[in-house]
């Protein structure tokens, strides 16, 4: 999709609706299905993978995965198939693969090609080119691998694999699962032991599915907290089948939707709870929220439960930012949240949110100030004076919230529309389709 054609974009305004109502199942987690994807295609034999999100980021790495010699293709409705080339066998791509507007696509095959006798050229969209890249190229470099990056380590850019790679350790200098899952995707066709300390633990997929697939990979806590993982070389991988829990990320937009607009009453099937990942729920309960975890259950080597939320008064609070690595996607709707709570939320430590898709810092404080909430923006996070439940204002005619190219700027904005006077108008709602396809489908259901 080219977001940058200006005759193709889709506004829209996001209207007050009554309450939300019923049953959904959220798409399948974005990190695990680009996993997914990438671990079955260094496989021998086939994978099988259910509930695959079809998102447009995925898609990005199906196509990547296949342009280097893996066969992917999709059976029915999220599932699919895979056929590795195994660990080392990655074929030279005849063009530059496009990583649309996805950074994960891009900083985990960066890896995987850094330990690969090959030259892939990477090409993104305007939000993605313009997101940094030294926090791989660094560490990859150190492997061994060569890159011709543009200005500030930016995409376009080109990576020149190494031919063994050298394994090293490396602790991260920010709290990255993208940083880390490169580096050990890169050990697993790295001759010897490749290891990758955490100050910050961040989300785990990568080394729990590594484990699934028979790399030999161990995890250390350190008495800081730290934690030492390594992975072991020249790795054989066995194919798996892998059912892909529901995307807690996706599923924050409806549970805030639930919350901030009265009377609803909302069960959301399957969702993920990995540790790493359940920053949002506790916070929400935090401020006062009604979300109750049932059926609580392992699925595909993760925890999930099933999330019974309703319409609830929140209050403000003072966000710890230490559970900001386990929610760091969930902060737009969290901002949405506090906007309607009582009192002041304060969130620090967000600098990352600043080279997402958007500054998201940034772009959050605007858009919410034109719906008519109250936010202060510091350099590390937002001051947000809640309404106590009085719906805000909502955009003024002519006026639209600018999402950036980020998918969870336009459906925070949406939900925050639902608890406005007058709605909120989103300048483009496309790039939704990077994470969550159905997402207007599922709101739309639910209010109806
Ligand atoms: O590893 C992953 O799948 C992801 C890691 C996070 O990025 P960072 O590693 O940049 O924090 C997150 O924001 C992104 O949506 C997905
Ligand atoms: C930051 C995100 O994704 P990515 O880094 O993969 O573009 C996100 O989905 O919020």
């Amino acid at each position: 999709m080219t977001h940058a054609d200006p005759a193709s974009v889709r506004p829209r305004r996001f209207a007050p609706q009554g309450p939300l109502k019923g049953r959904i199942r959220v798409p399948g987690d974005k990190s695990i299905s680009h996993r997914s994807i990438m671990l079955g295609a260094l496989a021998v034999g086939e994978t099988r993978v259910t509930g695959l999100l079809e998102g447009e980021d995925v898609l990005a790495t199906a196509a990547a995965m296949r342009a280097m010699g893996a066969t992917v293709e999709r059976t029915g409705e999220g599932a699919w198939t895979i056929h590795g080339v195994g660990v080392g066998a990655l074929l030279q791509p005849k063009g530059p693969l496009d990583m649309g507007n996805s950074g994960t696509s891009t900083r985990l095959l960066m890896g995987l090609v850094a330990s690969h006798p090959i030259n892939v050229s990477f090409t993104g969209d305007d939000s993605l080119s313009k997101r940094p890249m030294n926090r791989v190229i660094t560490p990859l470099s150190q492997m061994g691998a060569s890159f011709d990056a543009s200005e500030g380590g930016r995409l376009p850019l080109i990576v020149r694999g190494a031919s063994p790679a050298v394994p090293i350790t490396y602790t991260l200098p920010v709290a990255s699962a993208q940083v880390k899952s490169a580096i050990l995707l890169a050990g697993l066709n790295t001759p010897g032991k490749t290891t990758v300390i955490e100050p910050v633990p961040t989300r785990d997929h990568s080394e729990r599915m590594l484990q699934g697939f028979g790399a030999e990979l161990t995890v250390e806590t350190r008495e800081d907290g730290a934690r030492v993982i390594t992975v072991t070389g020249e790795a054989e991988l066995k194919p798996q089948v892998i059912d892909v829990p529901g995307d807690p990320s996706s599923a924050a937009f409806f549970l805030v939707a639930a919350l901030v607009t009265p009377g609803s009453d909302v069960m959301i099937e399957n969702v993920g709870l990995n540790p790493t990942r359940a920053g949002l729920v506790e916070v929400l309960c935090q401020m006062g929220a009604d979300i109750t975890k049932c059926d609580e259950r392992v699925v595909g080597g993760e925890p999930v439960a099933d999330l019974h939320v309703r319409h609830s008064p929140l209050k403000g609070i003072v966000v710890d930012p230490a559970i900001a690595p386990s929610m760091i996607d969930e902060f737009p709707a969290l901002f949405v949240a506090a906007a309607l709570a009582e009192g002041t939320t304060t969130t620090s430590g967000l600098d990352e949110l600043r080279v997402k898709e958007s500054d998201r810092l940034s772009a959050m404080a605007t858009a919410l100030v034109a719906a008519g909430a109250d936010v202060e923006e510091r350099a590390d996070g937002l001051v947000i004076k809640g309404t106590g439940g009085v719906p805000l204002a909502g955009t003024r005619p002519g006026f639209e919230v600018t999402t950036h190219l980020d998918h969870r700027i336009a459906m925070a904005m949406a939900i925050a529309g639902l608890a406005s006077g007058d709605g909120v108008m989103i300048d483009d709602t496309r790039p939704i389709a990077t994470s969550f396809p159905v997402f207007e489908a599922m709101l739309d259901g639910l209010v109806a």
